[in-house]
């Protein structure tokens, strides 16, 4: 990581194929906007959830995994690297702010990010704090499980398949820039987006307990 928190400043450092390809979607804007004069604008959006998130991104797959657990589809959860830490905001915020960002007065670049990180185990505990348990770690690395205490059942696993062969860690945006110049402010706390998280997956889950489907 180049800087922390990151701003429409920092060097970028793609840490993917697909961050990689990002950069050229982000410098053809640039040169549309400086060689042609277009309203062209970038958002450098940090990561943005909801309930229809697709369910390989770890919020989701964390949420519809507890919900499947609570209502006995599943047995375990399997994660990757429990450490990582995310920026998480809600998408509809994003939305907002992408909207915004094109009913500027001139075109630019902008970084929409809450400025608040979580790791994937926070987001872990919170989840299952939704419908009342809560989670006891024990052992170490990809050892370590997470045990229900009310049941003393094991629903976490640490599963290596998910370690990420070049994380980014810790990623945190500065949004100052949105905010003074467009009025953005995120207004949708974490908490709020995993309670409709929750809610969204736990109904999921109970219409497919009631179909008999169980399908992972
Ligand atoms: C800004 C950026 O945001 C998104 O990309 P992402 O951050 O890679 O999203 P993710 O939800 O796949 O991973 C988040 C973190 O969670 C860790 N992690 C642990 N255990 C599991 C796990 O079991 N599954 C996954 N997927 N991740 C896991 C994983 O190691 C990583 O550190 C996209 O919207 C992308 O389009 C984009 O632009």
């Amino acid at each position: 990581m180049q800087e922390i928190p990151q701003k429409e400043t920092t060097p970028f450092y793609p840490r993917s194929p697909y961050g990689v390809a990002k950069l050229y979607g982000y410098w053809v804007t640039v040169n549309y906007r400086e060689a042609y004069g277009m309203f062209a604008s970038n958002g450098i959006l940090f990561n943005h959830e909801s309930p229809i998130r697709g369910e390989t991104f770890v919020t989701r797959k964390i949420t519809r995994g507890v919900a499947r657990i609570e209502v006995g589809l599943e047995q375990t959860l399997y994660l990757g690297n429990l450490e990582a830490k995310r920026d998480w905001g809600h998408a509809k915020d994003y939305v907002e702010g992408m909207h915004m960002i094109l009913q500027a007065d001139k075109p630019d670049g902008f970084v929409l990010a809450t400025g608040e990180t979580r790791s994937v185990r926070e987001m872990v505990e919170l989840s299952f704090a939704h419908v009342g348990r809560r989670i006891a770690w024990r052992g170490k690395g990809v050892d370590e499980t997470g045990v229900d205490e009310k049941s003393g059942k094991t629903v976490v696993r640490v599963d290596p398949t998910y370690f990420r062969p070049t994380e980014v860690d810790p990623l945190v945006g500065d949004a100052s820039k949105a905010r003074e110049v467009l009025g953005w402010t995120p207004k949708r706390s974490f908490a709020k987006l995993v309670e409709e998280m929750m809610a969204s997956d736990l109904a999921e889950a109970k219409r497919d307990a009631a179909s008999g489907k169980r399908t992972v």
